[in-house]
């Protein structure tokens, strides 16, 4: 079977059996710190600390309301700083979840080869460019050799990777990218449609444009039929 993961990137477990990554030979470390690019398949990361950053989230959130000439010790506002830290740490979920946990071993053994696509999985991420929403849904098909995924996790990994800062093309990839190494399959396919709210409340002010973005590995890249019928169910109403 043909390597599916790039291969710049590969697994290793560690002592205790967590997954590590590493890249070009070099290994990431566990932990925040250690972390220079949050948007690679770092499925180690492991921010150990992220509720401890609520503090210093909120005294941001404090001074953003003072530059913008509010009054933070108004009524209205006297909790905003601590809500707003606590939902962007809602919206940066995916930093602090692992493949490995999140698939919970939930890969069973199958005589099928048949291609498995679930669509219209909906799915709220941050565009990095603006830290604004970008929203909308994602269709996930993979042709098993033998293994397959329960199905609520190719849901779960969408969440993984949007609930971080994104830009809609490396989160279509990390998806795909992910599912390969969960299942080991013949082909991955993925297509998402975005849509970018700083393209719609701000800037060019284009309310109806979608961003359609996708991956296609194995044989959904080698193979245009079975990329077409991974195309025609997504697209079946
Ligand atoms: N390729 C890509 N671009 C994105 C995504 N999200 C936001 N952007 C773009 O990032 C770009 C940032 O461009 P800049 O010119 O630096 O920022 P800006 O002045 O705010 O740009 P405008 O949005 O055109 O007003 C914009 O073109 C956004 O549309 C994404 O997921 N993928």
């Amino acid at each position: 079977m043909k390597e599916l993961v790039p291969t710049s990137q590969c697994l290793e477990k560690n002592g205790n059996g967590s997954i590590i990554v590493t890249k070009n030979g070099k290994k990431n470390d566990n932990g925040h710190e250690n972390c220079t690019f949050h948007h690679d398949l770092e499925l180690d990361h492991r921010p150990p600390t992220r509720e401890a950053l609520l503090p210093d989230m909120a005294n941001s959130y404090r001074l953003l309301l003072t530059g913008l000439g509010e009054d933070p010790e108004r009524q209205g506002l006297l909790k905003t700083p601590e809500r707003a830290a606590k939902a962007m740490l809602f919206f940066t979920k995916g930093y602090d979840q692992s493949l490995e946990e999140v698939l919970n071993n939930a890969i069973f053994d199958e005589d099928t080869d048949e291609m498995v696509v679930v669509k219209d999985i909906e799915m709220f991420s941050m565009c990095e460019h603006h830290l604004v929403p970008f929203y909308g849904k994602v269709s996930i098909g993979y042709l098993p050799q033998g293994k397959i995924l329960g199905l609520s996790k190719l849901a779960r990994i969408v969440e993984i990777f949007s609930r971080r800062l994104q830009v809609q093309e490396r989160l279509t990839k990390q998806i795909a990218v992910a599912v390969t190494q969960a299942v080991r399959p013949a082909g991955v396919a993925v297509v998402i449609e975005g849509v970018h709210m700083c393209m719609v409340m701000r800037g060019v002010q284009k309310i109806n444009s979608k961003t359609v973005t996708s991956t296609m590995l194995g044989v959904f890249r080698d193979d245009p039929k079975t990329r077409e019928e991974f195309l025609n169910l997504v697209h079946s109403k």
